[in-house]
């Protein structure tokens, strides 16, 4: 075939990115409540203790599935910011040309994982708040400070949203009943010695049933009220507060939250002292867990790093509703032979999945995981957070939280790490554990 052949060129595979103009300014005495004033059911959201970035709008977006979507997500955001013109003199993680991102666990998934770019975007961290407006060069020609907080004025007052009061909520089972799910964890520990696996993470569904229109805005406030250390995200109706950050990439460092190891907080005896130190930390089985994500973790960062710092024992992560063993891990990321760092994006597609969310070893995991789980997890467990245009971004894994499937109604999906010894009916108690953030913001309970 001639080189110009319409099938072999490269837009059949991946689409043009869009040349895009980006204007960011200092959003001078910005209110400290400046994140949690701008949260709309609409708006994209990634932000954690009042810092963060929400969007507005669409200035471009990517939908791509299958095996290749965190590669053909790269080359188009790469092809963005090639070609894009960039105003930014604050220049910090998440200020400039910003990407909000939410990908697919599994390539077999039906879901569309996706890249967005927002037409505005305000932003605030310990030092700063800012908004960049990102279009067309001609739309924003010309741009001024009181042109671009009059929009985030008018994109914050937006009264789209659906502002209900909460309705009712009824809980049904989804793709896969409790006690479907009590057989799938029966299963997999019988399976576990023939197939060579350690551990595998079983997930459910749940479907949330509301009288009225669920208001995203509403449900992300009450997250972030109480679940202000996680990290709250929200993409075209992916919503929830994970506490598990896959990667945070800041100028070649790359940090990494690994949680294995649950304990419901709801559970009997759990208001003794000590109740934790004895059941998770110095609990074998939950210790293993932990090493097993841990382990992941390293074998993903060693050829992409210059070794990391991972403390020698996890720490009990309090949350209200679970704790958790937790482990806050660290390295310098390594250049590649042309002197390129990998960014959040190339980082986040080069963990995904981590033990902590798949099994261990992954591969044979995954084959388990399709044959007992049933289920399309879509965007849940995958990574989901932004990425800008110097490499910096943050991903969390997409837990806690669920998805709006019509204006009535969410999916909400929980999993747990199943190990030799553990109980199906722990297993099914700690996936309603993990569903109460978003049973309690919806109103459920
Ligand atoms: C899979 C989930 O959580 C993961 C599983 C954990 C476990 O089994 O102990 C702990 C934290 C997460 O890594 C979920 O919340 O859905």
């Amino acid at each position: 075939m001639s080189a110009d052949s319409p099938v072999l060129s490269a837009s059949a595979h991946q689409p043009l990115a869009p040349v895009l103009t980006s204007i960011t300014f200092e959003y001078l005495d910005a209110p400290e409540t400046l994140v949690a004033d701008s949260l709309r059911h609409r708006s994209m959201v990634w932000t954690r203790n009042g810092h963060g970035l929400v969007g507005f709008g669409t200035a471009a977006r990517l939908h791509t599935h299958g095996e290749e979507r965190f590669a053909r997500a790269r080359a188009w955001f790469a092809q963005v910011v090639e070609q894009a013109q960039i105003v930014d003199p604050i220049s910090r993680p998440g200020s400039g040309l910003v990407s909000f991102g939410s990908f697919a666990f599994s390539f077999t998934s039906v879901f569309e994982s996706r890249m967005v770019i927002p037409q505005l975007v305000i932003g605030r961290d310990e030092e700063k708040s800012w908004i960049t407006v990102t279009g067309s060069a001609k739309e924003l020609e010309g741009l001024t400070y009181q042109q671009a907080l009059a929009r985030a004025e008018a994109a914050m007052a937006d009264a789209s949203a659906p502002k209900s009061a909460p309705g009712r909520i009824e809980l049904t089972s989804g793709q896969l009943t409790a006690g479907s799910y009590l057989q799938a964890v029966d299963q997999a520990l019988s399976r576990f010695e023939e197939r060579g696996i350690s551990k595998l993470v079983l997930a459910r569904d749940v479907l949330a049933h509301s009288s009225t229109s669920i208001d995203l805005a509403g449900v992300m406030a009450a997250l972030t009220e109480r679940y202000g250390n996680c990290w709250t995200y929200s993409v075209d109706g992916l919503v929830g507060a994970t506490p598990e950050m896959l990667v945070r990439v800041t100028d070649g460092l790359a940090e990494a939250r690994v949680l294995a190891g649950t304990l419901d907080r709801a559970a009997a005896g759990a208001q003794e002292p000590g109740f934790a130190q004895r059941n998770l930390f110095e609990d074998p089985k939950q210790r293993n867990e932990h090493q097993l994500a841990i382990d992941s973790l390293t074998d993903s960062l060693n050829p992409i790093s210059h070794g990391m710092n991972a403390p020698e024992e996890p720490f009990i992560l309090e949350l209200p509703n679970v704790w958790h063993l937790a482990s806050d891990v660290r390295a310098q990321l390594r250049a590649d032979t042309a002197g390129v760092l990998p960014t959040a994006l190339d980082v986040a597609e080069i963990f995904h999945p981590t033990a902590a969310v798949c099994g261990t070893p992954t591969k044979k995991a995954g084959v388990l995981l399709r044959e007992l789980e049933g289920l399309d997890r879509g965007p849940y467990a995958g990574p989901v957070g932004w990425v800008d245009s110097r490499g910096d971004g943050e991903f969390g894994i997409a837990l806690r939280g669920g998805i709006l499937e019509d204006e009535k109604l969410m999916r909400l999906y929980a999993g747990c790490g199943i190990v030799p010894g553990s109980v199906p009916e722990d297993e099914l108690a700690e996936s309603w554990a993990k569903m109460r953030p978003m049973r309690q913001a919806l109103g459920a309970e």
